[in-house]
């Protein structure tokens, strides 16, 4: 970020360009990529335009002397699994570099066990290797909750907790940090945490998707692997889906990428085992019985 310069508040009359601003920083590309890229999630897209918005705003106000503190960016984004939390927080980690909020905008994504250690002395260093892996970048702490747990007293989670706190509050102009998982336990976490809840300067609520939605995103999926469904594998993907979705464990868009996995070596399995030679446009194509092959159709009554 080039340092923001700091002169006298601004003339009441003088006026701002805040279209330019937003095209110089180049936001306006990653933005309608994201739209793009990224099925359904109108709620979510919606909120990262507005903190976008805010923090331009934000930005200009800085340069013009009207506020002098860094704002406090760090968030957390709650759904079910699969719903997108990860993907979006590396956009959201490529946004905060362009506006200028984060140094190198990378991410780092870590769980309870990066963070917390088995034996006594064993987690402090750990959690300040993990913040120095972040630093200038976004911290993305997966199913957050874990950290804290009630029931164990001596549980080493809090010293990473009270670590973590500690950085979000001194460093928060050069680390974002992420606090994702469910919704029910993401709330509970924060009732016992007040201190990470006074932190957290944007909650963003990740719906599940709709059938349809899930089957753009197999489609989607598909493509980027340089695959596509024939029309009779795009009905069979979305009875998989109707029948997956009522199946325990499902993860959303996850469960699709997992079943398109199985998919293509179920394809390439059929291919190997075909007596004559393949057109080599069969190679791309997954067909119905790809799918159809899946246990989840088994299981059916
Ligand atoms: N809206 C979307 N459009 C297209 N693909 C998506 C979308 N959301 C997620 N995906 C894809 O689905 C997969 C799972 O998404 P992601 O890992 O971001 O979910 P998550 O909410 O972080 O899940 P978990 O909490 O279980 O790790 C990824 O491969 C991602 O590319």
């Amino acid at each position: 970020m080039a340092p923001i310069a700091r002169t006298a508040p601004a003339m009441s009359d003088e006026t701002v360009d805040l279209k330019a601003e937003f095209a110089a920083a180049g936001l306006g590309d990653d933005l309608d990529q994201l739209d793009r890229d990224l099925v359904g999630l109108a709620p979510v897209k919606a909120r990262i335009r507005e903190i976008a918005a805010l923090l331009l705003v934000d930005r200009v106000r800085q340069r013009l002397g009207l506020v002098t503190e860094a704002p406090t960016l760090h968030m957390s984004f709650t759904g079910n699994p699969g719903t997108g939390k990860t993907t979006v927080a590396l956009r959201m980690a490529g946004i905060l570099h362009k506006l200028g909020y984060l140094r190198k905008g990378h991410l780092v994504s870590v769980t309870r066990d990066d963070l917390v250690g088995q034996y006594i002395g064993h987690t402090a260093p750990k959690t300040r290797d993990v913040l120095k892996r972040a630093m200038g970048g976004v911290l993305f702490i997966d199913e957050a909750y874990y950290l804290y747990r009630p029931e164990n007293e001596r549980d080493y989670g809090q010293e990473a907790i009270e670590i973590l706190l500690q950085i979000m509050e001194n460093q928060r102009d050069d680390l974002v940090v992420i606090l994702a998982g469910y919704g029910a336990p993401m709330d509970r976490f924060f009732a016992s945490n007040p201190g990470f809840r006074s932190r957290i300067a944007h909650h963003i609520d990740f719906p599940d998707f709709g059938d349809d939605e899930l089957l753009a995103i197999g489609e989607i999926m598909v493509g980027q692997l340089n695959y596509r469904l024939s029309p009779a594998a795009r009905d069979a993907l979305a009875d998989y889906i109707a029948l997956r979705k009522a199946q325990p464990l499902f993860a959303n868009a996850r469960s699709i990428r997992n079943a398109l996995d199985r998919a293509r070596l179920r394809q390439a399995s059929r291919l190997f085992a075909s007596p004559t030679p393949v057109a080599s446009a069969d190679l791309s194509v997954i067909e119905a019985i790809d799918i159809r092959a899946s246990r989840v159709f088994m299981t059916q009554a």
